[in-house]
């Protein structure tokens, strides 16, 4: 495309030429002071700037008046006219400008020499005849310029239609934005439910699925029921069919047996009669048991009176270890011959073991002493109870027995009574009595018999008595004293002394172990050996019989005398020798009220010590009573095991008269 021609500044086009707003939004008012007054001045700026938005169409002119890029048409159609009048332009010094001078170079006709400066119309001809060309070629341009405004103005037409379009096609394109978004917006949310639904749909299908495999479950189950019903009803029409075949024989049966029966009702009859004649024999019978009863319990009473209402064992203790070891590492016993289970001697003589009939010879200054049994170091616990347990029946039968063990401490006597705790082979005389009562309890049950059974333990240390079964904060400011129940039936009790009910022979042993620890207790409280005190445990036995109305009241004492050294041998000094004065009194006051007793004495001096006092229903004459001597075997011990022997011997002699049953009022 053919450059634009420039606008010389000094060529202004007209100022009526009407100019279309620029096209960067400038218009012709808006050009700057400044640049106005550069123009007044005349001074020309030349600009060259490309023709953007015009097709690449490039055009150079003057800015003296028009500083907008891209004038519009009119513009251009004005700026054109300058360029045309531009071109034409003389120098006013009478020099033709340096463009015009070469196109005039060129004009003037060759061959013709230069006019001289005073032709001047020669030089207006040439000057006009260079113009014609000129005016062709600007004619020429015009019509070029025409048909580029013509152009632009088309294009400006399409600009403006395209911009039209353009704002259209923005409006409607944003709206088309909007409504995609809108549709995406729909489509999600479709989507979403769609998927919700599709989540529902699959749980509801997996729920009917199980639901299915479900009923086809119990379709097969019933199934399965259905064929085993089916098989039922067959076994049960079989059975039925059976049945009424059965009935059929059964009906004929019942006739045979209803004659049989009938035959047998007779026989009943007659079997009732004699079961009745049988019931009439068996109490017959039981009555006469009841008078062998009684008779056994006479009998039981008389052979006890026949061997004594006091009777007297001796039990010789055997070696210990430390005995033996002293004794030359033998167990021999050396100075008491066991002549026979009834007699005994002791001495200081030489015991020939040697002699031919095996038994020990009496050697010289010996001693004989015979009892009602004589139990050797050898003797087990069974073996001595044996001997007792008649006893034991004694007090249920309603009598007061007394059993009690005498000797010099160290003689075994808690052995004897107590024996070794826990260990059933070693069991004392307390325990054992208490098993055979109790088991004589249950025997006598199915004569009838129910008995009520109540336990005391005490301990009569000094002349005052302690409840063993009652711990120190029980006891504290607690005062026992020996008193009659009342004057009728000279029952004696002890005032606060606990009586505590026993219903089995376990809750013996608890007592037991209970006084135990007691003993044990004021032993270290008070510096005191458990063999300086009198301990006696007593078993209240009330029976009554419902069958024949009997009743009985026996009581059981079981006593573990304290050691019974003499003064002189003991030895002991202060609170010691006080203890020792008061068992010594209290034994010989037993000895002395047993005397009493068997020379039939108006006056028995039961007060003269507790023991006797609180053991005077059990040693007078309705009573029966045992004395276990016990010895021990270590010759040191001779003056002591002669006292002892001494004191049995005085005992075994008396008769203290016939012991007569309690029967309870
Ligand atoms: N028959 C026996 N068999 C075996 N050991 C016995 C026998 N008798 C007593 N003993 C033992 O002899 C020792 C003294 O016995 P025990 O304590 O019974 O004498 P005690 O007379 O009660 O003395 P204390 O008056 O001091 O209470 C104990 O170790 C005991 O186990």
């Amino acid at each position: 495309m053919p450059k634009l021609p420039t606008y010389s500044s000094r060529l202004q086009p007209p100022s009526a030429v009407k100019r279309p707003p620029s096209d960067n939004g400038m218009d012709e008012g808006a050009v700057s002071p400044e640049k106005k007054s550069k123009t007044a001045g005349g001074r020309a700026t030349q600009i060259s700037k490309p023709a953007a938005g015009r097709g690449g169409l490039k055009r150079s002119f003057s800015v003296a008046n028009v500083s907008a890029v891209g004038a519009q048409k009119d513009h251009s159609k004005n700026t054109l006219a300058s360029s045309k009048f531009r071109s034409s332009t003389l120098n006013l010094t009478g020099r033709p400008s340096s463009v015009s001078s070469s196109v005039l170079a060129n004009r003037v006709p060759t061959g013709k020499s230069k006019r001289p400066g005073w032709d001047l119309k020669g030089r207006l001809q040439d000057m006009e005849a260079l113009l014609k060309p000129r005016e062709v070629e600007q004619k020429e341009w015009m019509k070029k310029f025409e048909e580029y405004d013509t152009r632009i103005e088309a294009l400006e037409t399409e600009k403006t239609h395209l911009s039209h379009d353009l704002v259209q096609t923005t409006t409607s394109y944003e709206a088309n934005q909007e409504e995609i978004e809108n549709l995406r917006r729909n489509l999600r949310k479709e989507q979403d439910e769609r998927c919700s639904e599709k989540n529902n749909y699959e749980n509801t299908i997996q729920s009917l699925t199980f639901s299915k495999s479900n009923l086809e479950r119990q379709v097969n189950s019933l199934d399965a029921e259905i064929a085993a019903r089916q098989e039922e009803v067959a076994g049960l029409k079989f059975t039925v069919s059976e049945l009424s075949s059965t009935q059929a024989g059964m009906e004929a049966r019942l006739k045979s047996t209803e004659s049989l029966l009938v035959e047998r009702n007779q026989q009943i009859t007659e079997m009732m009669a004699q079961i009745e004649e049988q019931k009439r024999k068996i109490e017959e019978l039981n009555e006469k048991l009841q008078q062998g009863e009684m008779v056994r319990r006479k009998l039981h009473n008389t052979v006890l009176e026949l061997k004594g209402n006091i009777r007297v064992f001796c039990r010789v203790r055997p070696l210990l270890n430390e005995e033996i070891q002293n004794n030359a590492n033998s167990d021999v016993i050396h100075r008491i011959n066991f002549i026979d289970e009834h007699t005994l001697e002791v001495g200081k003589g030489v015991v020939n073991t040697s002699s031919m009939s095996g038994l020990k010879s009496r050697g010289n200054n010996f001693t004989e002493f015979a009892y009602d049994r004589v139990f050797q170091p050898t003797a087990t616990q069974a073996e001595v109870f044996e001997e007792i347990s008649q006893l034991a029946q004694s007090a249920l039968d309603g009598y007061n027995v007394c059993i009690f063990a005498y000797g010099q401490t160290g003689s075994g006597k808690t052995f004897t009574m107590e024996g070794v705790p826990n260990d059933e082979e070693l069991e004392g005389m307390i325990p054992r009595t208490v098993k055979h009562i109790f088991k004589n309890m249950e025997e006598l049950e199915s004569k009838g018999w129910a008995y009520k059974v109540e336990a005391s333990f005490l301990e009569i240390y000094n002349e005052t008595i302690r409840d063993l079964l009652a711990s120190p904060k029980e006891a504290k400011n607690l005062t026992y004293e020996i008193k009659f129940q009342d004057n009728k039936k000279n029952e004696i009790y002890v005032t606060n002394l606990k009586r505590i009910p026993v219903e089995n022979e376990g809750k013996v042993h608890t007592l037991l172990n209970m006084a135990q620890q007691q003993r044990a207790v004021a032993a270290t409280n008070m510096n005191e050996q458990s063999s300086r005190s009198h301990s006696v445990f007593q078993l209240r036995l009330s029976g009554e019989n419902s069958k024949t109305g009997d009743s009985c009241e026996g009581m059981l004492n079981l006593v573990d005398l304290a050691g019974s050294e003499r003064l002189k041998e003991s030895k002991s000094e202060g609170a010691r020798l006080v203890e020792t004065q008061n068992i010594n009194r209290s034994l010989a006051n037993l000895g002395n009220v047993i005397m009493a007793i068997g020379q039939k004495q108006s006056h028995i001096p039961y007060r003269n010590s507790k023991l006797t006092h609180l053991l005077q229903n059990s040693l007078g004459g309705n009573s029966k009573a045992l004395m276990f001597v016990n010895i021990s075997p270590v010759e040191a011990c001779l003056n002591e095991t002669q006292n002892s022997l001494r004191f049995a011997t005085r005992v075994n002699q008396c008769h203290i008269g016939v012991a007569s049953k309690q029967i309870k009022k």
